[in-house]
């Protein structure tokens, strides 16, 4: 392996280690694609039916997958685990890099109260028991943009252990049923994020971003309790929203902030667990349900065929849809763990273990956390069910869209339109425009206030469900009117003239005596006929419940 030389790079002329052997491998992934365009992604995916675990073949063995999940989280936090130097994403090449980050020699560590208690109340909301004394190790292995040779993690004694989290899939093709599972969380432990390594191409050189070094991480440890692609698309959606109603990290995928390694093996039922594969690096949650179920149809057809399986690490190449082998670690990694020197025991404390007379912002007290944490996605859909009559699946979709629920909730706010009507306008009016123009719920040109307007004339029957949705495709246009204006302009109000009702409907049955008869020979298309015709002369401007009353009670 060549070695790293110090070079200028990037706008700010800041220097980077740039590794001059082009073959060198890479084993951490930069994010690709624009990030509208990964939004757009991870947006859909919770509309996507993915495939599900790997049928037996008739005649064949019956094989069962196992699927184990590690997954990274970068903490939100102004500063990284043990440096100031400031976390931003997209920031110049080496422009926040401290002297710790680059590791220069007698830099010493200093840990970041924001990222223990960031763990500490994303270990309570995963239902973990919370370590009051955890310790940080040393875990070398050697990359360009690793500058110590070492990564600070929590191998021996992580900060929370034994949690869980409880997940909802749908059942059946009508996506009526839904069933609740569980998956164990093994541990959780603070570590280091490493560097970036970016290739050129060009200059066949790979050039090192030591901006993400040492910015703090989550790493999730998942038992292996999943058994295919989508369950463990599931799991990682549910993670991110948590993760963010908590705040203690973006979890934005394409920006990187949540990454995954999938652990895959499959075995016969009754027979020990199979030898795992890993799948590193999964920066999408639509590649990450591919890249699992590819590697359980790869891993059966393997044995199938006589081969073994191999204690490996893959990567997944989304253009070709299959893993394939990574070249960095074959065979048993030797990280040659040791007890981080410079860090002592990170301890915390709960109300009853709290020194006498310590001032509260010398410790962490994870009863004062445990105070603090918000409402979880699984309790906030379970609530929209319970108070709003809600499907669960609509609830879901609340939630899964970013900025749908906020939207939703001011517009309930703001309304006196039924709830019921306000989720159909929101999930079928609204998405569905939102949608087709490819915009996400913060871009909507409709706000949350003029939809309520909108439904409280519908709700008011000043206008008819027709005139609502021109009103809505006028709002849509942005042009600062609001509904009431609109309905007025195009002179949209529903006819409230009973008199003048009356006198159109008298007019319209002498004028059509045939489908009269029908109608009083009980024939029912025959009174929607009139209905449609006094409509028409109103230019839709009047209630048809309202006709259909006038036209029976003339004709009784
Ligand atoms: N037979 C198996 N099949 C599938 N997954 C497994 C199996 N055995 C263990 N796993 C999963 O493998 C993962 C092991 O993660 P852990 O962080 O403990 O170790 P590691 O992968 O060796 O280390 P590293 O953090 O360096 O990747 C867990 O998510 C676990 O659920
Ligand atoms: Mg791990
Ligand atoms: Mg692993």
């Amino acid at each position: 392996m060549a070695a790293p030389i110090l070079r200028w790079v990037g706008p700010g002329k800041r220097w980077a280690l740039a590794w001059v052997d082009s073959s060198s491998s890479h084993r951490r992934v930069s994010p690709n694609g624009s990030a509208s365009h990964r939004m757009r992604e991870q947006r859909s995916v919770a509309q996507q039916s993915l495939h599900t675990a790997p049928k037996p073949r008739k005649g064949g063995h019956k094989w069962a997958a196992v699927v184990g999940l590690e997954v990274h989280a970068q903490i939100s936090s102004n500063s990284k685990l043990f440096s100031g130097s400031q976390v931003s994403f997209a920031a110049p090449p080496n422009s926040l890099v401290s002297f710790f980050d680059a590791s220069l020699p007698g830099t010493l560590p200093v840990l970041n109260r924001r990222c223990v208690e960031a763990a500490v109340m994303t270990g309570l909301a995963l239902n973990c028991h919370i370590n009051k004394k955890s310790l940080f190790d040393r875990k070398h292995y050697f990359y360009a943009d690793l500058p110590a040779g070492y990564q600070i993690t929590q191998q021996r004694l992580p900060i929370a252990v034994r949690g869980s989290l409880t997940y909802g899939v749908f059942v059946g093709n009508k996506r009526s049923h839904m069933a609740t599972k569980t998956v164990r969380i093994k541990q959780i432990q603070l570590e280091q994020d490493s560097g970036k390594s970016l290739h050129d191409d060009l200059r066949s050189q790979t050039l090192i971003d030591l901006n993400r070094a040492g910015v703090g991480l989550l790493e999730m440890v998942l038992e292996p309790d999943l058994s295919c692609g989508e369950e463990a698309a599931t799991v990682v959606r549910e993670l991110q929203l948590i993760l963010q109603a908590l705040g203690t990290s973006k979890a934005n995928m394409a920006e990187g902030q949540l990454r995954v390694d999938a652990n895959i093996s499959v075995h016969q039922p009754g027979e020990p667990l199979g030898i795992r594969t890993e799948v590193k690096n999964l920066n999408s949650i639509r590649f990450l349900a591919r890249a699992i179920d590819h590697e359980i149809q790869r891993q059966i057809s393997e044995l199938e065929s006589g081969g073994v399986i191999l204690n490996e690490t893959r990567s997944f190449d989304h253009r070709l849809g299959c893993t394939v082998p990574m070249r960095d670690k074959e065979g048993k990694q030797d990280y040659r763990f040791m007890p981080e020197p410079n860090l002592p025991p990170l301890v915390l404390y709960d109300t009853a273990s709290l020194p006498v007379g310590v001032e509260p912002q010398q410790v962490i007290n994870i009863d004062q956390i445990r105070d603090t944490l918000p409402e979880l996605p699984r309790v906030t859909r379970e609530r929209l069910v319970r108070e709003y009559g809600m499907l669960p699946e609509h609830s879901f979709t609340l939630l899964n869209e970013v900025g749908l629920l906020q939207f939703f909730q001011s517009v309930m706010k703001e309304t006196r339109a039924e709830p019921k009507k306000v989720t159909s306008w929101v999930l079928n009016v609204l998405l569905g425009y939102l949608k087709q123009h490819n915009l996400a719920v913060n871009e909507s040109p409709i706000t949350p206030s003029a939809l309520a307007g909108l439904l409280d004339l519908l709700d008011s029957k000043a206008i008819s469900s027709s005139a609502a949705k021109e009103v809505f495709e006028e709002l849509w246009k942005g042009k600062a009117k609001t509904a009431a204006q609109i309905v007025s302009e195009k002179q949209l109000e529903l006819m409230q003239d009973q008199e003048a009702l009356e006198h159109l409907c008298q007019a319209t049955m002498e004028g059509h005596p045939q489908v009269v008869t029908d109608m009083k020979t009980g024939n029912p298309k025959a009174i929607n006929k009139l209905i449609g015709l006094v409509r028409k002369a109103t230019l839709n401007r009047a209630d048809p419940a309202v006709i259909k009353n006038i036209l029976e009670r003339l004709s009784a």
